[in-house]
């Protein structure tokens, strides 16, 4: 059979490690995942959860996407240096008053999210177009099309791949090749942590009064119940993207939570772009008190649904 071979960036945790236990469990065995990690020293989680399909369907590599090297080096070392899909997922987050963020951590963030998709790209592209096949699937965000009140870089960064997907992909028709976008919402990895863990640490008092307690009161608070009422998981993101990697015709955008597109939907809704803006102050300075409680009952239902997904199944056993 002919196995079509598949590289994703950042499998150590998260969407990464889902992605690539899912695809190599794809029942018709379609594909032979590279999984591949920065630090190999980080592979047990995926170790453990690739189980039988390690070393069939799942092969661990070296890649970090901010070393040139380190991308010539795994893609050389394919079998015949083939790749038929990438999945570029590596990336990092970054939230909190610019004032407080230094030029380094910003950057930091632009070359893993941006240009850590550039350099894979310029070392792949050249031999999918000499063999006119290739699927290149990024995993952006929701805020790839929409900012978020001190998601600034990130949200920047996010941007740059859209941007640049979208330049491309007009290229890429012309050698029959596909660029699918992933758009997720808020998603219960690591990457929440991280973010909430390093801006435990930011100096807020580089900042204005207004903004630190902005940050602190209005932002944060407001981001874990997002996350807590809307956050999908990683296994979430995995299927939505093995879906698109074996459609015949992959859309260019793909957003993953239907309960976050009302959001997203306000920035096509309007040209002059005042209607998210205006919609989100609202949501977060005036309409406070209603939009937490329609995030508590979002979260409420959400519950109430697993829940009795659970006991179905406990009875189901009994
Ligand atoms: N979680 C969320 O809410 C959302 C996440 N996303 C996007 O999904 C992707 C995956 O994030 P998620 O799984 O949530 O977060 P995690 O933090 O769990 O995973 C991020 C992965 O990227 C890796 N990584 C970071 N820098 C590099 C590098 N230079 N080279 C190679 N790998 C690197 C990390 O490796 P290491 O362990 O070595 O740090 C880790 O494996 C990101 O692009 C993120 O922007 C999109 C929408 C929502
Ligand atoms: C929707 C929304 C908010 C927060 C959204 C968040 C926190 C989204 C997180 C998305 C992620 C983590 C994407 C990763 O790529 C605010 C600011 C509270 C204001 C009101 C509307």
């Amino acid at each position: 059979m002919n196995q079509k071979t598949v590289l994703i960036t950042g499998c150590s945790s998260g969407i990464g490690l889902a992605l690539a236990v899912r695809i190599a469990n794809d029942e018709k065995k379609r594909f032979i995942v590279y999984a591949t990690m920065r630090n190999l020293g980080k592979a047990e989680a995926l170790v453990e959860a690739a189980g039988r399909t390690l070393g069939k369907t799942l092969m661990i590599k070296q890649l970090d996407v901010c070393n040139e090297d380190s991308i010539k080096a795994c893609v050389a070392s394919l079998p015949d240096g083939k790749l038929d899909i990438l999945i570029s997922n590596a990336g990092m987050g970054l939230v909190g008053p610019i004032e407080c963020q230094s030029m380094e951590e910003m950057k930091a963030v632009m070359d893993t999210n941006f240009f850590g998709l550039v350099r894979l790209l310029k070392e792949i592209l050249p031999d999918m177009k000499k063999r006119k096949s290739g699927h290149i699937v990024v995993i952006s965000s929701v805020m790839g099309i929409q900012g978020i009140l001190f998601n600034d870089i990130y949200a920047a960064s996010k941007f740059a791949v859209e941007g640049f997907c979208e330049s491309m992909a007009i290229q890429a028709m012309r050698f029959n090749l596909n660029i699918s976008l992933i758009e997720p919402g808020p998603v219960v990895t690591e990457f929440e942590q991280k973010v909430y863990e390093e801006a435990m640490k930011t100096d807020l008092s580089k900042a204005d009064k207004m903004t630190a307690d902005m940050f602190t009161n209005i932002y944060m608070k407001n981001s874990k119940q997002i996350y807590e009422s809307l956050g999908q998981t990683p296994e979430d993101i995995a299927e939505h993207t093995h879906k698109i990697i074996t459609m015949d015709n992959p859309p260019f955008r793909h957003q993953t939570n239907t309960l976050y597109t009302p959001m997203t939907t306000l920035k096509y809704a309007d040209p002059n772009g005042d209607l998210p803006i205006d919609t989100f102050y609202k949501m977060v300075f005036e309409h406070d008190k209603v939009f937490n409680a329609s995030l508590n009952f979002v979260k409420l239902l959400r519950w109430r649904t697993r829940k009795s997904f659970t006991i179905d199944k406990d009875k189901s056993n009994s």
